[in-house]
């Protein structure tokens, strides 16, 4: 069993055939979490909608339930929330569940005047350092420490937060939330220097607004927020998923398919379509909101001017996102050709490249950040692992493309981020099945 007693089941999936036909693509996770907690920032009902239906969007909602909230379940995909109490035991395994419960801390420290959670969880994919949150939170008047057995505590030093020049030491994404949703509630104007920018913080900006809290610099690395004494409620549309969007071109170009993506920003793809070009894999607009994968690609891993053998290494954005280099590299095991693969961002992301090894890729794991990759491999069934949530994709695109049958366990970490991935693949004519 899961912390949230969810499914630890299993993909079992016959390789072989190419993924073709269309398929709709959800909110984005990353978006759905803080603006999830944002939601307290309020005493008004906030609408949100094209929320994903994904495990960590239930822990969230369960995390919130347990602090007063109500929450309305108008459909699959969109909610109402009124924030109650703000107080209330928060389940150690719930918080633990997943990253986003580091989001509660900014909304929770700007409604109350300390602080009590326990760490959180997300991804095991190296160390996920929380400096940068405590740097934000701290410069805003209060003051931070973790106790022997990891319980975070932060306390206001004033009657209320007060709006600071603030320079985060990294440009952390939800570090950068959290600040951003306790700013929108402190006295005073606050400047946050080294911000990240990705669309999902893009997204809380746009949302915090929309309550009231006039942001400028969104989309920047330099935000001003005019924090104020009470925010309203308002309705969101959360944006839709980028690396949904990306590991979905990854696997129709890896196996081979024509594949319609339909509920795409378009806006958010520049530097995701320069790192499947390297790998071989086009697509292009089709029309405002979709874009094709066609059939027919180069699958060759491209060289650099001089023909050095080409890098693609991921950064904050518009750099290439580190959540999807996993897809990057099982993809390159399908093209012709050599390519590096450098992870820079995380220390541990790249060891499920074994199981590739051991389904057949030729990959040389250099050290824990870098990779070389030659294709092409024949892949072959076998039973794998998930280790965490775009490795896990990453296995399954690489049992679409290789022979015979693979089981994927510990599908849990899957579905974390990726609504009805089963039913989306079956759709699309892959044969998967879905066992608890
Ligand atoms: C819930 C959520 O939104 N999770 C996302 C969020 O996690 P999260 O907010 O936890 O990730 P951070 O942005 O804090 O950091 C990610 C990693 O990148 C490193 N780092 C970060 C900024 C920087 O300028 N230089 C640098 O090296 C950090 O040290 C860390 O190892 O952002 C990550 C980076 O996009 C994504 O992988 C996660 O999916
Ligand atoms: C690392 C990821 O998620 P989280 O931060 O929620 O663990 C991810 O979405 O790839």
């Amino acid at each position: 069993m899961t912390a949230k007693g969810a499914s630890m089941g299993e993909y079992r999936i016959i390789g072989g055939n190419a993924a073709s036909g269309e398929v709709q693509i959800s909110g984005n996770k990353n978006s759905a979490l803080p603006c999830l907690a944002a939601t307290l920032l309020t005493d008004e009902p906030v609408h949100l909608l094209n929320v994903p239906d994904i495990e960590d969007v239930q822990v969230m909602i369960e995390l919130l339930l347990d602090l007063g909230s109500t929450v309305v379940r108008e459909d699959a995909h969109s909610y109402t929330i009124t924030s109650g109490s703000r107080n209330g035991l928060l389940k150690r395994n719930l918080v633990e569940a997943v990253r986003g419960s580091i989001l509660l801390l900014g909304p929770l420290l700007a409604t109350n005047d300390e602080v009590r959670l326990t760490p959180p969880g997300g991804d095991v994919i190296g160390l996920r350092r929380l400096d940068t949150h405590f740097m934000g939170l701290t410069s805003l008047g209060s003051d931070c420490t973790i106790n022997e057995v990891g319980e975070i505590h932060i306390r206001c030093r004033h009657k209320s937060l007060i709006g600071a020049d603030i320079f985060l030491d990294e440009a952390s994404v939800t570090a950068t939330e959290n600040v951003i949703m306790a700013a929108s509630l402190a006295k005073g104007e606050s400047i946050i220097n080294n911000a990240a920018s990705e669309p999902h913080v893009q997204d809380v900006c746009a949302m915090l607004q929309k309550m009231g809290c006039p942001i400028e610099g969104i989309g920047s690395n330099r935000l001003r927020i005019k924090g104020q004494q009470r925010l309203g409620g308002c309705e969101f549309r959360l944006g839709s998923d980028y690396m949904e969007i990306g590991s979905f071109i990854g696997l129709a170009g890896a196996s081979g398919g024509q594949l319609l993506v339909k509920g795409v920003q378009h806006e958010h793809l520049r530097m995701i379509r320069l790192g499947f070009e390297r790998i071989g894999i086009t697509f292009v607009e089709d029309g405002p909101s979709s874009l094709l994968v066609p059939r027919k690609q180069k699958r060759i891993l491209t060289k650099e001017v001089g023909g050095h053998t080409a890098k693609i290494d991921d950064a904050p954005w518009p750099g290439f996102p580190a959540d999807l280099l996993s897809i990057i590299t099982v993809c390159a095991t399908q093209m012709e050709g050599s390519i590096l693969i450098h992870e820079k961002m995380f220390e541990s992301r790249m060891y499920f490249i074994d199981w590739l090894i051991r389904m057949g890729a030729d990959i040389i794991l250099c050290d824990p950040h870098r990779a070389v990759v030659n294709g092409p491999s024949q892949l072959f069934g076998s039973t794998v692992t998930s280790p965490d949530v775009r490795a896990g994709m990453a296995l399954v695109i690489a049992a679409v493309c290789a022979q015979g049958e693979s089981v994927i366990q510990n599908i849990y970490q899957i579905e974390r981020g990726y609504e009805d991935l089963a039913g989306k693949l079956q759709a699309l004519g892959l044969e998967i099945e879905r066992t608890e």
